[in-house]
Order: C-alpha cells, then structure tokens, then sequence
C-alpha cells in the first residue's frame, strides 16, 4: 500500500533531521513542504508569530487544536518552561500516529500529551480527564467551521480566565469568517489581526489573536 504524503514527511525528518532537535526537525519539514510536497503546517513565517505570542505569554498550559504532523505542537513546546505542558487534539489516527513519532524524535515528548478524537467531545472531558484548570493559551488549527462553536464551547465549560490568549490559523486561507464575525463582535475578547502567507506560498493569510477580558 502506497505511503501517505505524511508518512513521506515523517520519514524525511527521520532520514535528515537530528534526533532531539526541534529546531531541525521543523527546518526539515519545512525545507521538504516547501521543496518537494505541499503541507498544510502552520509554516516558518506564520510560525515565528506563534513563537512570539507564545513567548509573550510564558503559559503553563496549552491547548492546540489540529495536531496534523505535530509541526506546531514542536513549535510551542520548544519554548515551553520546565513543568509547563502541551494539550493537542487530533481527530484523525494516522496524523496522530505520525505526530506521535515527529514530537518523540524531536525530544519534547514530555511536555506534550496528544488527545486523539473531535474537538467537541474532547473540550468538555479537560477539566475532569486532563486535570486542566484554565487553559493560558489556545491555538486554533483544526476545521475552521469549528473554530467559533469551539470557542463558546471553552467557555461554556469555564476553560478560559481573563487574560486567556487564543491564536486562530488560516483566518483568510481557507478562511474563518464565522469566527471572526463572532470574535471580533464579542466585547469578550480584544482582538489582532496578524497577515501573513499562507504555508510555503505566496498567497495572502493571517492569523487573530484575541485576548478573553473574562
Ligand atoms: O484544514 C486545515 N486544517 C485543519 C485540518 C483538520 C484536522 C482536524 C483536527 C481536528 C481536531 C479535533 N476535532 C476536529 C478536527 S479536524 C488547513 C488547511 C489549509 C489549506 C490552505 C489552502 C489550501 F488550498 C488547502 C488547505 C491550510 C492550513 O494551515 C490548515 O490548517
Ligand atoms: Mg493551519
């Protein structure tokens, strides 16, 4: 059976990337996406606004939601401090099982736990399963349909605190309108918006980050 483009990915990095690296295994994947075949990782540009917010912040814990290759989850969890720790979701097995190998060769396997299943089934079960009091940050990836119901969803089960800080791919490819409309109406959130490429092309994104005044 023919491999998949993220098994092609994965093996790349195991064959060119140095273990226990993060930065390499993510020059890697993006000297390979950028070469050879398209992915849909958050990318280097797009990625140091994800360092920078991150850095800004210092959380103890975060919530990503869409894993994929686990591109992003190596990202933030390079810069993570001692104890802090990474929650990310993934829906789909094989991108969980390639993520999984891509965040254990990269050493920050630690720090991040991967949580296999749709994002409204898992949101709910972190307080009593995942032992999460509030989340410091959250990083949209997932379906951008699920972005805006996934953010009331946060709410409704108490997970964000005043001054909780959500950062959402993609806002304009493939886009998110649903969501900002809602995020940017809500007097609960302070929102930014970031342009930017979309991933390894010269095509117009950005992303939002939107702080919860609680
Ligand atoms: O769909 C994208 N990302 C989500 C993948 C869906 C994975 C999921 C995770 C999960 C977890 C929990 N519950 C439910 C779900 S569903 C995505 C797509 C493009 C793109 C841009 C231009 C194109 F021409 C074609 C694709 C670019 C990007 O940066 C993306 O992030
Ligand atoms: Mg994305």
């Amino acid at each position: 059976m023919n491999q998949s483009k993220e098994q092609r990915i994965l093996n790349f990095v195991l064959q060119n990337a140095v273990r226990g690296d993060p930065c390499s295994v993510m020059d890697t994947i993006d000297k390979y996406c950028s070469q050879k075949e398209w992915a849909m990782n958050v990318g280097c540009e797009k990625g140091l606004i994800l360092d920078k917010t991150v850095e800004e912040i210092k959380p103890s814990v975060v919530l990503e939601l869409g894993t994929y290759c686990g591109y992003s989850a190596i990202r933030i969890a390079r810069l993570l401090k001692a104890g802090a720790r990474l929650l990310t979701v993934e829906f789909n097995p094989e991108f969980a099982a390639i993520a999984k190998q891509m965040i254990e060769f990269a050493g920050v396997q630690d720090k991040v736990n991967i949580l296999e299943g749709p994002s409204e089934e898992i949101i709910p079960q972190l307080k009593k399963k995942y032992e999460v009091d509030t989340l410091d940050f959250v990083f949209l990836d997932h379906w951008k349909d699920r972005y805006s119901p996934d953010t009331i969803l946060l709410q409704e089960c108490n997970l964000l605190r005043k001054g909780s800080v959500l950062l959402a791919d993609n806002v304009i490819c493939p886009g998110a309108p649903e969501f900002l409309k809602y995020i940017r109406n809500n007097p609960s959130f302070q929102c930014t918006n970031y342009p930017a490429h979309l991933e390894y092309m010269e095509v117009q994104d950005a992303m939002e980050k939107a702080v919860f005044l609680g």
